[in-house]
Order: C-alpha cells, then sequence, then structure tokens
C-alpha cells in the first residue's frame, strides 16, 4: 500500500494549487462579501479541465479517477470553498449526463459542459423533499415526443446563472421507483427562478428556488430510462459526497495553516502563541483529526474508483466524518485567533460560515449515519470494515 502522490497526482497538485493561489484566493474574500459568481473563473478553470475531471475521456472529459479529482479539489477550495463547491457540482452534473443521456443530447450538451462554457447545475431537493428524496413531487408527464414538467426544487445551486439543470421528476409511481432524470435547459419556457437566497455562507455562488411550469422538453432528453433517476441521483451523490467532503479538509487545511502561523507571530504574555502548551495541544488534535478525515475521503474515493460493492457506505462515512471535521477545525481555527477570529479582516470566520453547510447539503450527516447504519446491520452485506 503506497500513501504517497505519484508523480501525475503531484503534477495535477502543481497545477490546482497554483490557480487556488492566482485565481481564487485574492477575491474570495471580496465574492463573499458582494455574493458575486466568479463564472469567468469558473470556466477558466474549464480550460485546465477541471469542469470534467472525471467524466470519461470519450465523452470529453479528463477521465481522472475521483482520488485524483478529490485531491485536485482539495487544492483547489484552499482558494476558494464556495467556488470549487459549485465546480464539483458541474462535474456531479456533467459525470451524470456523460454517463446516461443519449447520444443525441450529449452530441448538444457535451462539449460545452466539459470545458464549463456552458454550466450545470443538479435539482433534487425540493420544498416539501429533503432528506426523503424519494418523496420529491415534481412531475414529467410524456406526451408524444416529448416531456412536460411541473412541480418545483429548492436550494438550487448555481441556480439562474447555469445553463443546464439535472433534474429528477416522478414520471411513475410514487418512490423512489417512480422517479426519472432529465436535462432541462435552464433557460427553457417556463422556468422560473426565486430570489436569491441569502444565505450563512458560500456566498459566491447563487441558490435559488427553481419552479417548473409546463416546462416542455425534447424526450431525448431522458437520462436512461424512465425509474431510473433516482438510482442516477445517488450515484451522482456517492462522488458529489466525497467532493463535498474534500472542500471541507481543503478549507480546513488552509484554517489550520493560518492558525499556525498566527500562534508563531501573536505574542501574548511576553511570548509567542506556540510556546503555549495548551494551545499546541489544539493545534495537534486539529492536525491529526484533518490527516485522518483526508485518509478518509480518500480511502472512498478509491473504493468508488474500485467500483467496491460498500462505495456507498464508506462515502457515507467519509462525508459524515470529514466534514464534522473540517468545521471543528475551522471553529479551532478561529478560536486560537480571539477576536481577531471573529471579524472579516481575517479569513476564519469566512472559512466557519463555508463548511457550516457541508454537514448539511448532499444529505445531512445524520442522513449518513443512517446510510451507514443501515449497509452494517444489512444481513447480505457481509463485513464492510
Ligand atoms: C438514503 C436515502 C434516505 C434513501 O432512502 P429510501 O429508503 O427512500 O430509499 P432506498 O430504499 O435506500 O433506495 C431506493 C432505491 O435506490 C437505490 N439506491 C439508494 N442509494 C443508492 C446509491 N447510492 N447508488 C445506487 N442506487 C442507490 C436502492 O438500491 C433502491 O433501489 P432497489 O430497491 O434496490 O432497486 C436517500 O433519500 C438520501 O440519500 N437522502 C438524502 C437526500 C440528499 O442527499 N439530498 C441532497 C440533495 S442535493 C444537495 O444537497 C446539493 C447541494 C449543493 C448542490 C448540489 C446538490
Amino acid at each position: 500500500m503506497n500513501f504517497n502522490l505519484t508523480e501525475d497526482q503531484q503534477a495535477f497538485v502543481d497545477v490546482a494549487k497554483q490557480f487556488a493561489e492566482q485565481e481564487l484566493a485574492p477575491h474570495a474574500a471580496q465574492w463573499d462579501r458582494d455574493h458575486h459568481f466568479p463564472k469567468d473563473v469558473i470556466q477558466k478553470a474549464g480550460e485546465l479541465g477541471f469542469c470534467s475531471l472525471y467524466t470519461p475521456e470519450d465523452d470529453g472529459g479528463m477521465g481522472l479517477s475521483r482520488l485524483d479529482s478529490s485531491i485536485i479539489f482539495e487544492q483547489l477550495s484552499m482558494g476558494c470553498t464556495a467556488t470549487t463547491a459549485m465546480l464539483t457540482i458541474h462535474n456531479m452534473a456533467t459525470w451524470m449526463i456523460a454517463n446516461w443521456g443519449t447520444s443525441d443530447a450529449k452530441t448538444e450538451w457535451m462539449e460545452h459542459l466539459v470545458t464549463g462554457q456552458k454550466l450545470a447545475s443538479y435539482c433534487l431537493t425540493e420544498p416539501g423533499s429533503g432528506s426523503d428524496a424519494a418523496g420529491l413531487r415534481t412531475s414529467a408527464k410524456k406526451d408524444g415526443n416529448e416531456y412536460v414538467l411541473n412541480g418545483s426544487k429548492m436550494f438550487i445551486s448555481g441556480a439562474g446563472s447555469t445553463e443546464v439543470l439535472v433534474v429528477m421528476a416522478r414520471t411513475g409511481e410514487a418512490g423512489p421507483k417512480g422517479i426519472s432524470a432529465f436535462i432541462v435547459p435552464a433557460d427553457a419556457k417556463g422556468v422560473i427562478y426565486g430570489k436569491a437566497e441569502e444565505k450563512m455562507g458560500w456566498n459566491a455562488q447563487p441558490t435559488r428556488l427553481i419552479t417548473f411550469e409546463d416546462v416542455r422538453i425534447p424526450a431525448h432528453y431522458l437520462l436512461g430510462n424512465e425509474g431510473e433517476g433516482f438510482s442516477f441521483a445517488m450515484k451522482g451523490l456517492d462522488g458529489g459526497r466525497i467532493n463535498i467532503a474534500t472542500c471541507s479538509i481543503g478549507t480546513a487545511q488552509q484554517a489550520l495553516n493560518t492558525a499556525r502561523n498566527y500562534m508563531l507571530e501573536r505574542q501574548q504574555f511576553g511570548k509567542p502563541l506556540a510556546a503555549f502548551q495548551a494551545l499546541q495541544f489544539k493545534l495537534a488534535d486539529m492536525a491529526t483529526e484533518l490527516v485522518a478525515a483526508r485518509q478518509l475521503v480518500r480511502l472512498a474515493a478509491f473504493k468508488l474508483d474500485q467500483k467496491d460493492s460498500e462505495a456507498t457506505a464508506y462515502c457515507a462515512m467519509a462525508k459524515r466524518f470529514a466534514t464534522d471535521v473540517g468545521f471543528q477545525v475551522c471553529d479551532q481555527a478561529l478560536q486560537l485567533h480571539g477576536g481577531y477570529g471573529y471579524i472579516k479582516e481575517y479569513p476564519l470566520e469566512r472559512h466557519f460560515r463555508d463548511v457550516r453547510v457541508h454537514q448539511i447539503l448532499e444529505g445531512t450527516n445524520e442522513i449518513m449515519r443512517l446510510i451507514i447504519g443501515r449497509r452494517l446491520l444489512d444481513e447480505a452485506a457481509g463485513d464492510i470494515l
């Protein structure tokens, strides 16, 4: 077992780190303050392949593994959490279209999505269904060569600024088996956008309600077959959960680095904070938990790459653990800064606000525990640990 980065992975790290330092980090605070969505910067990231990291090469993507992608997203999220998170969502939606889109739909959309010239949002959650995703009510009714969509999607990242929506909608019976997935052009007639939500963090990307009123799309925008949409949505989220966990790791690493430097510089009682053993212990615990979280995220990514039968449970474990650790590390880094941690002149309060939502979205950490627990207790599952 080799835990070192390969030469290729190190090269990816170098490119991503440079991009994060030059294109993201210098602007992240301003984007947060202005609630500015830096679409041009995401498109610039697309020129480096970052918009289609794990989309297969045959579909125009980079064809990288989930592990390689996680290593890259970690570096990018050290520059700007919210922008990188949006990039991961676009990667997830693009991968879904590449995997299950019809050849006509792929001919129409893929070349624009893999480069990031067009961006995609993922639309599962509804006002009445969050954790109970299979309870969704948005409907898609077949009408000749078209589907007609009606309903609403809530908390949609990028909504109003992306060109493509991957929408899960009901074509059949109640529950997961009646759900299908569709490509919906974001400017289709009848797609109506709500106001941008005022959020605690993730301010460098818009979040809106989307309402579909008799939205007509061609039948070949159906992904796979009718009734397969819930499973596609969940498969997309297995990878999405690693990506979000990764964004927590990168942000927490950035917060840890900032706190370490502050401890070396800041003098109190005639000596640097670094000289106080209680604070050394705090930093030691932050680093230890962060390293453990990173390894679990990379293990889950590896399991997904291997198509391991327990990959879903490992992705849930990684998401639960890394987003909890990421939040705690950012909180402790803020605490180590004392009053300076609480003011906006320093980045700690932004990191704290940005990672908080990772414990909620792409499945709450309570749902992650449910997924892990169910699997552990499934008699057919065998030993997963
Ligand atoms: C786990 C869960 C609670 C599901 O439970 P139920 O008991 O209803 O469904 P159950 O009986 O577990 O399953 C149904 C079928 O589905 C297959 N399948 C499940 N997982 C997977 C999987 N991982 N891969 C493949 N198939 C899967 C399952 O096998 C079953 O099919 P079968 O009967 O076997 O033929 C699910 O709903 C969930 O997870 N909620 C969190 C939602 C949630 O995560 N939002 C997040 C919304 S997105 C979001 O927050 C974003 C934020 C920022 C932007 C991006 C998006």
